[in-house]
């Protein structure tokens, strides 16, 4: 029904992912960033770099996206270690959706305490501008709706429980933190919250498929997110996840409006200082175990 579906990666495997990395660099991360489509370069804020193309990695797979350059970067941030992934999987790329969201474990048994997760999504909310940053505060699981979720298959306690909770998936005090920090870096007119709701992709969505999102609550639609989301919870990472609308998804049969990932790429680099800045703030400000 999906490909490989159930072939997940033992506790064993990811152990040995970890160490293998640990092994070859001294930086001890407890905050791990993904870098969504164009976003990479979230990732060339960190100093002292040791590099990783995942090529080289025990287990990991491969990027196959544009704009997603298959690099695991470790360094410091303002002082703080940090692990960000330049360019994630997707559903789309043909991987299991256990392979998709190995990452997260791997972060985890690096010793990573907060997940901060970027995408790049259409908006849906007819408020949403190109360019609007969303913090994400809940989200629609869709391929979760179709049967394909990341903890389908044997559960390992060593991870996270079977029935994991996700009504408290997006960590309020980032959120907020989030917020304080954008208001503050004078992005309050671009600054929005919302629902992302994930589709397996790659086709853009049908107008009829936008407005029956749009209905369902669903303020921004995209290909990625929520199953690192679900995994990272699961095995007990706090999480903050926002999304750029980097375009407006398409609602009336009258537009001329042809979603595009080139749009997509570009809106990224329009908004990469921004970005940037946001995150960088906020993860000087994110505490081990407290928020300031
Ligand atoms: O990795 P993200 O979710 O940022 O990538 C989005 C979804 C598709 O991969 C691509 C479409 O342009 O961008
Ligand atoms: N739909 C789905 N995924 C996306 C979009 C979109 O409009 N924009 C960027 N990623």
């Amino acid at each position: 029904m999906f490909p490989e579906s159930h072939t997940g990666y033992s506790y064993e495997d990811c152990r040995a992912t970890a160490d293998w990395l640990l092994a070859q660099t001294a930086v001890r991360p407890v905050v791990g960033i993904v870098c969504g489509s164009g976003l990479g370069g979230l990732a060339d804020m960190l100093k002292d770099q040791v590099v990783f193309n995942y090529r080289d990695i025990p287990n990991f797979p491969q990027s196959t996206v544009h704009g997603h350059a298959g690099r695991l970067v470790f360094g410091t941030l303002k002082g703080r270690p940090c692990v960000c992934m330049q360019g994630r999987f997707h559903l789309y790329e043909g991987y299991p959706i256990q392979k998709i969201t190995l990452p997260m474990r791997i972060f985890k048994l690096l010793g990573v305490e907060t997940v901060i997760l970027t995408n790049a999504a259409g908006g849906l909310n007819q408020d949403f501008k190109v360019g609007d940053i969303m913090i994400i505060k809940d989200h629609l699981n869709m391929p979760g709706f179709a049967g394909n979720n990341p903890l389908i298959g044997p559960n390992d306690e060593r991870f996270g429980v079977r029935f994991p909770c996700m009504s408290d998936a997006y960590d309020r005090e980032l959120q907020q933190l989030a917020m304080d920090v954008g208001i503050e870096l004078g992005y309050g007119d671009f600054l929005r919250e919302g629902v992302y709701c994930v589709l397996g992709g790659p086709s853009f969505e049908t107008i009829a498929e936008c407005r029956m999102l749009h209905k369902l609550g669903a303020d921004a639609v995209g290909m990625s997110t929520v199953h690192e989301v679900i995994v990272a919870r699961h095995c007990g990472m706090r999480v903050f996840a926002l999304s750029l609308i980097t375009n407006r998804a398409v609602m009336d049969y009258d537009s001329e409006e042809k979603a595009n990932h080139e749009e997509v790429l570009e809106t990224g680099k329009q908004r990469a200082e921004q970005l940037e800045r946001m995150v960088s703030t906020m993860v000087t400000r994110i505490g081990h175990n407290n928020y300031s």
